[in-house]
């Protein structure tokens, strides 16, 4: 598990219509810490540059301010302490779902003796035991569920032992019911292997359950507005915790930050039906 700093981080994108460049802010002095093992849930209304901070912090885009620290070394680019699930499953069509985690491995094997093709093949096997799917080693992701792909995604993720997981709305294609199973499954992995987890969301409900603190961002340009920490106290007694009082409340709150920004964005934008279909989500 390590710990994140982001530090005054600023993005910006140049947009070109015909005749003239504009600039859009994307983030703007997001100042965060993510301690050792936490699990952060960031929530924020359409377009306010969750991608694009999570992006930075996988080292897939650089910012044009600031930086991002890892156990207070600054990243560079990807590395494999930190590993990402997206909301698409990114599995490869022709492979296997044990084939789809091998390749996650190939990278760390290398120069590795321990880690030869055997050794690639039995943690494949494990961690898809641990996401749920023993049995289905051999399928092809076209003979998998929507959940089960994203299950192989996790495995494929969670296999090379990242200190990092980042995930960027990995539930959002799935059924309700599927996307409770999942939640439940990736907090007991997360309490298992005790990863530091930040993952984006949509929805408010699953930032409350999931999260131990939610970070709020505000509309454009993206800024870390509040930050709330979830202290359910229900969370392993109730069985349905998400009608509990308590975790009303903290949905209520956290609804409230989030339309006071879409209103804010569309009354800026002269839409705010479309900046409420956002945040509302
Ligand atoms: N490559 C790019 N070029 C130009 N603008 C971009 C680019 N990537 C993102 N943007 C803009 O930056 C802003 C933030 O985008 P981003 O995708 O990070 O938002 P988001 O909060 O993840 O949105 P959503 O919740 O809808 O997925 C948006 O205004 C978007 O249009």
């Amino acid at each position: 598990m390590s710990s994140i700093e982001i530090q005054n981080v600023s993005k910006y994108f140049q947009r070109k219509a015909p005749g003239t460049t504009a600039t859009v802010t994307a983030l703007e002095e997001v100042n965060l810490s993510v301690g050792h093992g936490e699990f952060l849930t960031l929530v924020g209304p359409s377009g306010c540059g969750k991608s694009t901070l999570l992006d930075i912090l996988a080292g897939l885009s650089e910012p044009d301010a600031g930086q991002v620290l890892v156990d207070g070394e600054a990243i560079s680019g990807p590395g494999l302490e930190r590993s990402v699930v997206f909301q698409q499953y990114a599995l490869f069509p022709w492979k296997t779902a044990a084939a789809n985690v091998e390749v996650g491995l190939e990278s760390l094997a290398r120069g590795r003796r321990d880690l030869g093709r055997k050794q690639r093949r039995e943690r494949a096997v494990e961690y898809l035991r641990l996401v749920g799917l023993e049995g289905f080693e051999d399928r092809y992701p076209s003979e998998l569920s929507g959940g089960m792909r994203q299950r192989v995604a996790i495995a494929r993720a969670l296999a090379h032992e990242p200190k990092v997981l980042l995930m960027d709305e990995p539930f959002a294609a799935l059924d309700a019911q599927t996307r409770e199973q999942l939640q439940e499954l990736l907090l007991q992995i997360w309490k298992r292997t005790g990863t530091t987890i930040i993952f984006i969301t949509h929805g408010i409900e699953e930032a409350i359950y999931l999260g131990q603190r939610v970070a709020v961002m505000s509309g454009r340009p993206g800024r870390i507005q509040r930050i709330i920490s979830i202290d359910l106290e229900h969370r392993d007694t109730e069985d349905d915790v998400r009608s509990t009082t308590e975790f009303g409340r903290y949905r209520h709150e956290i609804w409230n930050l989030l339309h006071a920004s879409a209103d804010s964005i569309g009354a800026k934008a002269g839409q705010p039906e479309l900046a409420l279909a956002g945040a509302a989500a």
